[in-house]
């Protein structure tokens, strides 16, 4: 279980000040899918890198399985699994020398880690390429280790950024399988996305984000019958324009 209670978070440059969260509150339960939904700039990834203990939050509370963020960064990181579409793989090491690697970093012993590395690798099809260079792998293969990487420590937290970003629809279909396969493992998850129609087919429910602050937090369904609509997109302008998010465009 999650809960992010009141969470503010401001970036303060010369230029410019950005309230990236601003008073965000959710929570998110085993077996289930929250999506956090919001165009770029919303404070999706500025809310998912607090939750995962990469950013503190200037104010408010985040616990992962009661555990706070801040107080006890170091037990949340052995719950949660963090993905990233950034985390571009790339260089001479296999993607069991990575393994290996994120295995030391979360101090796992080296038998379990040698362990986990088969399961994962008969779990996610890498049995073929896991001694190969991860620079020669495809965008596929690359996809499947990274999301190895992220749950080597078997977490029963997976949080992931853009899962589908920039890939191809056959993997991102592979991705989507794997998402709902955790799910039914009863894992907690949260993604971000701002595509509707992987919120619409993952989700269970979808918090939608507008410059920092959450402005719809609902079960699918519930949101459904709310709005009297049954597509998420139709649903998503109903917000925006209700909350006056449209006027520029
Ligand atoms: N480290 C940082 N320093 C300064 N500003 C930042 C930083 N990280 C994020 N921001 C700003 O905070 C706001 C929210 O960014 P965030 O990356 O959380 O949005 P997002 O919803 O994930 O967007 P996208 O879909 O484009 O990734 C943006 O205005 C962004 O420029």
């Amino acid at each position: 279980m999650i809960e992010v209670s009141q969470v503010h978070k401001t970036f303060k440059s010369r230029k410019r000040t950005v309230k990236a969260v601003d008073g965000i509150s959710f929570k998110a339960v085993p077996g289930e899918i929250f999506g956090l939904l919001g165009p770029n700039g919303a404070g999706k990834t500025t809310t998912l890198r607090m939750i995962v203990t990469l950013l503190k939050p200037d104010s408010g509370k985040i616990s992962v399985f009661g555990y706070d963020t801040v107080e006890d960064a170091r037990e949340v990181r052995k719950r949660v699994g963090f993905l990233t579409s950034d985390m571009k793989l790339a260089g001479s090491l296999s993607p069991r020398e990575l393994m290996y690697f994120f295995g030391d970093l979360n101090h796992i012993e080296r038998s379990v880690v040698e362990k986990r590395i088969e399961e994962l690798a008969e779990y996610l099809g890498m049995k073929d390429f896991l001694d190969e260079r991860v620079s020669k792998l495809s965008t596929g293969m690359k996809q499947k280790a990274a999301i190895a990487i992220s749950l080597i420590h078997d977490p029963q937290v997976i949080i992931f950024d853009e899962p589908t970003n920039g890939l191809d629809i056959i993997t991102a279909r592979m991705v989507t399988e794997f998402i709902k396969d955790f799910k039914k493992q009863g894992k907690t998850i949260i993604i971000s996305t701002h595509i509707m129609s992987v919120a619409e087919k993952l989700c269970d429910k979808v918090g939608i984000i507008l410059k920092g602050k959450l402005v719809e937090n609902d079960y699918l369904e519930n949101l459904y019958e709310k709005y009297q609509m049954n597509d998420l997109e139709d649903i998503f302008f109903a917000v925006a324009e209700r909350e006056g998010e449209l006027a520029d465009v």
